[in-house]
């Protein structure tokens, strides 16, 4: 570059500062972006790149119009960029030279705000997370729309990676150097990941966010987050909540497996909330109880009293269908306080919004008083919420006119007799207006010209009209002309002009004092902001119970209760999900039993039985429970688990770059190292990712050691029928089937879970079902008959060498030295063996399909047994 600007020489300034970020530069109505930003800002933005200068001087350039920037800044975050909006701080006008430009906030992925790119059902977090010893950490987590914040300490990095998978996480915030150490973890998740040095430091505004932090990481956890939180948004955050400590020993640990497996929030398949557990008992009515619902399923509870208290709501309303549909009618009109609360801190609330705040805090007496005749708790709750607010609901009601613009400049949003000053501008401002209105009249009287008019428009102002033939009628001296018009003319009168300035002046002072009043209106709500969030979190908790009242009711779901015994017990429990989609009534309900001396259960039967579906019934059953929500079953009798472990399927093994039978090895070991007493475990299928043998082997050691070391409650699913033998020899460990029947050589799934283990798997006719090639399923019949033949010839040759080996412990005379026929073929024999093992040596095994193999060995062992 030859030379540079002084703009540009201002921006390069500017933008050594916030080299990770794009520089949005104010000028005039754009924002310009310009070198490396602007060519890759034109690419992921699809706009065009301009130049700016020419020649050699010339610079890549860009530009968004600054009203349309929220659309482009959207696209940008989501594609995990960060944006520094640089403004024009002082008026052109009064700017001597360059006009001064300051960076006045950085958007980042975790940190946007603006409605366009957040939604409403869904949160958006933001966490800091600090290193302790071993591969402990703790992490601080927000949400800046609402400025509720969790800190958590986490056990080890698994614990994090399920904190960052967690929904709506967005970006993590490391310390200076640190960002390497948990980039691994942050990219998995998808999450970007940002550094921040510094800490901040406790003021006045931010003392109650630390408030119940009571240790020194916790501390340096928040305050990193705060910083960063400061540091992008660059103004002060009233809003944000005094961050709240989250003992994981309060909740079930779910890891990211189970939470995908178990098809809570969002479904395997193609990552959508529809045919989710979530989907299916989200029956919230705000926006807030809809979030509050996903983190709890996210989250379920391991605190008994508190689910128990939430059972109770859910029980009453169940009960009292009338007060539930009264308490959902008023819910619809309650807007979202939680992120309207975080709207006020940052100045964004316009008059309509806070006439949504005014139409729900009127709801509230009457959810009030319907949650009173459902469970006293939950309404003195937001009794002591709501006390505060009253005032302001009389204070915006007094104010502010029902349906007020969207532009809070403009005026028209104060009531009148409201102030007296304003209602005096707005007096003198009718008065002018009628007596213009009566002008028309007294003109046309005073001259005689039936046609004239009084009119209005912007450039000239008000103006009496008059056709030109009528024009020699008028007085002299007293019109002014003002402008000019094929068939008439317009004039201004001085009183015109007078009661026009009156009227324009008084204009001017209504929408100032309008914008005064509006200003202090929301410094009123703003004082208010913990009130609000207070009575945001209690009425997200009543929607959620609501909704889970309304499902539990409509769907036939029971309350569940808690054993201390350990005991788990489930009459005619049902999959939620899966008796939706395939109908209630075609549902099979099964009954689970498990107890601490019967608490292994091995499930056999053939593919598409049934056996998953049961399974993750059970699991279900135990995550809604202890949620709050009453279970898809007639009975429920649970322990409160503290884990759910699940290795079912391999559709999550895909991204990680590891086998299928590496990552389910990895599962397993970590089941094994984390589950306790009571933990439960769901395994499908162990092992099949490995030979027959090691992964029958390892799927029994596995059973064994949980079974008795861990004693976990365990459902494992097992094609190896094998192991059905630990059912009839290990105390504790049941033998379970899923039933099916063959009706005109067609099998029939029953779904029905019965005792006992199943006698074959009937793979081959599931094959069939999923229509391979004829040809296919022929051979493999065949395969399969010769495979149980030569099965039941191995074990009456097993018989018979037993047989034979008997001669060996008792004395026979000494054989005579000659060769007898039976020695003759025995040599020959051995040849034969010989030249198998040759074969066997020789095959090359990583060019052969395994049919191919199959049939190679078939040969093989028919020749050994000629
Ligand atoms: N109790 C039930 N009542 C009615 N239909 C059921 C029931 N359980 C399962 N199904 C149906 O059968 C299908 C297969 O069930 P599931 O996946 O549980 O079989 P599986 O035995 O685990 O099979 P695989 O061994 O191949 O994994 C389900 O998608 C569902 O449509």
């Amino acid at each position: 570059m030859a030379k540079t600007t002084p703009m540009m020489e201002q921006y390069l300034h500017i933008k050594s500062h916030y080299q990770d970020a794009f520089l949005f530069f104010r000028l005039g109505d754009f924002y310009e972006l310009f070198f490396d930003d602007a060519e890759q800002a034109a690419r992921e933005l699809e706009i065009t790149l301009t130049k700016r200068g020419s020649g050699d001087d010339a610079i890549p350039m860009c530009g968004v119009p600054h009203h349309s920037s929220s659309t482009y800044i959207t696209q940008l975050t989501s594609k995990g960029y960060k944006i520094a909006i640089c403004e024009q701080v002082e008026n052109p006008e009064d700017a001597k030279g360059v006009v001064k430009r300051e960076v006045t906030k950085v958007v980042t992925p975790g940190t946007v705000v603006e409605e366009s790119a957040v939604q409403a059902a869904e949160n958006h977090f933001i966490a800091a997370v600090e290193r302790l010893e071993g591969e402990r950490s703790v992490f601080a987590r927000t949400d800046l729309t609402t400025g509720r914040t969790a800190v958590m300490p986490l056990e080890n990095e698994r614990a994090l990676r399920r904190e960052l998978s967690a929904s709506g996480m967005k970006e993590i915030i490391a310390a200076e150097g640190e960002t390497s150490f948990w980039q691994n973890a942050a990219h998995e998740a998808g999450v970007v990941i940002s550094e921040e040095p510094e800490l901040a430091a406790v003021s006045g505004e931010n003392e109650a966010f630390f408030h119940n932090l009571d240790e020194t990481v916790y501390q340096t956890v928040a305050a990193r987050l705060l910083a960063y939180l400061y540091s992008t948004q660059k103004r002060s955050l009233t809003h944000m909540q005094p961050a709240v400590i989250e003992e994981p020993a309060r909740y079930m640990k779910l890891d990211i497996a189970s939470k995908r497996n178990l098809e809570l929030v969002q479904t395997m398949l193609d990552q959508t909330k529809k045919g989710s557990l979530l989907a299916l008992i989200d029956e919230t009515k705000t926006a807030m109880g809809a979030r509050l619902l996903k983190r709890w399923l996210e989250r379920p509870g391991f605190d008994e009293p508190e689910i128990n208290r939430r059972l109770n709501f859910v029980e009453q309303a169940v009960q009292q269908s009338f007060k539930r549909d009264d308490l959902r009618d008023a819910l619809t009109h309650v807007y979202d306080l939680e992120r309207l609360a975080g709207k006020v801190s940052y100045g964004n609330v316009n008059a309509r919004e806070l006439i949504q705040l005014r139409n729900s805090l009127r709801e509230i007496p009457e959810i009030q008083g319907i949650t009173a005749s459902l469970d006293e708790s939950y309404s003195s709750r937001l009794e002591a919420a709501f006390q505060a607010m009253a005032q302001l609901e009389r204070r915006l009601t007094e104010a502010l006119i029902d349906e007020p613009p969207v532009s809070i400049t403009d005026g028209g949003m104060i009531q009148d007799g409201y102030h007296d000053k304003l209602d005096q501008y707005r007096e003198a401002s009718r008065n002018g207006k009628t007596w213009i209105s009566n002008l028309e009249q007294s003109e046309r009287s005073e001259t005689g010209i039936k046609s004239l008019k009084v009119g209005f428009n912007k450039v000239f102002g008000y103006y009496i009209e008059v056709t030109k033939p009528n024009i020699p009628s008028l007085p002299e001296g007293r019109y002014e002309r003002k402008q000019t018009l094929t068939n008439a003319e317009r004039f201004v009168t001085p009183e015109l002009k007078e009661k026009e300035q009156l009227i324009l002046e008084a204009q001017e002072q209504i929408d100032d004092l309008e914008y005064r009043l509006f200003l202090e209106l929301r410094e009123q709500v703003a004082l208010c902001i913990p009130d609000l969030q207070a009575l945001a979190a209690a009425v997200s908790e009543i929607d959620v119970l609501q909704g889970f009242a309304k499902v539990s009711e409509e769907k036939g779901y029971t309350r569940p209760s808690f054993s201390t015994n350990g005991r788990l017990y489930l009459k005619n429990s049902r999959h939620p999900v899966v008796e939706e989609v395939v109908s209630r009534h075609r549902y099979v309900a099964n009954d689970i039993e498990l107890d601490p001396t019967r608490r292994t259960l091995l499930i056999t039967g053939p593919n598409m039985a049934g056996k998953s579906t049961y399974m993750r019934q059970t699991a279900l059953a135990s995550v809604m429970a202890q949620t709050g929500c009453f279970v898809a079953a007639d009975e429920a009798e649970l322990p409160l688990f503290d884990q759910v472990f699940t290795r079912i399927g391999a559709a999550d093994d895909l991204a990680s770059g590891e086998s299928t039978f590496m990552v389910e090895m990895k599962e397993a070991q970590y089941a094994l190292t984390h589950a306790t007493t009571n933990s439960l475990i769901l395994l499908d299928e162990i092992g099949r990712g490995t030979s027959t043998y090691d992964g029958m082997a390892l799927a029994q050691a596995i059973v064994e050691y949980i079974h008795e070391k861990i004693q976990a409650k365990t459902l494992f699913s097992t094609h190896y029928h094998e192991l059905t033998t630990l059912g009839d020899t290990i105390s504790g460990i049941q033998n379970v089937h899923a039933a099916c029947t063959e009706e005109d050589g067609r099998v029939v799934f029953l779904h029905k879970i019965q005792d006992g283990s199943a006698d074959r798997s009937y793979g081959v006719y599931v094959a069939q079902l999923a229509e391979l090639p004829d040809a296919v399923i022929e051979r493999s019949e065949a395969l399969l008959a010769s495979f149980e033949q030569q099965e039941g010839t191995k074990e009456a040759q097993q018989v018979s060498r037993e047989e034979e080996q008997l001669p060996l412990f008792t004395f026979e005379p000494a054989p005579p030295e000659i060769e007898t026929p039976q020695q003759k073929t025995s040599t020959a024999k051995d040849s034969q063996d010989e030249a198998v093992l040759e074969a066997v040596k020789s095959v090359e095994v990583l060019h052969m399909t395994p049919m191919e193999a199959l049939e190679k060995i078939q040969a093989w062992q028919k020749r050994l047994n000629e």
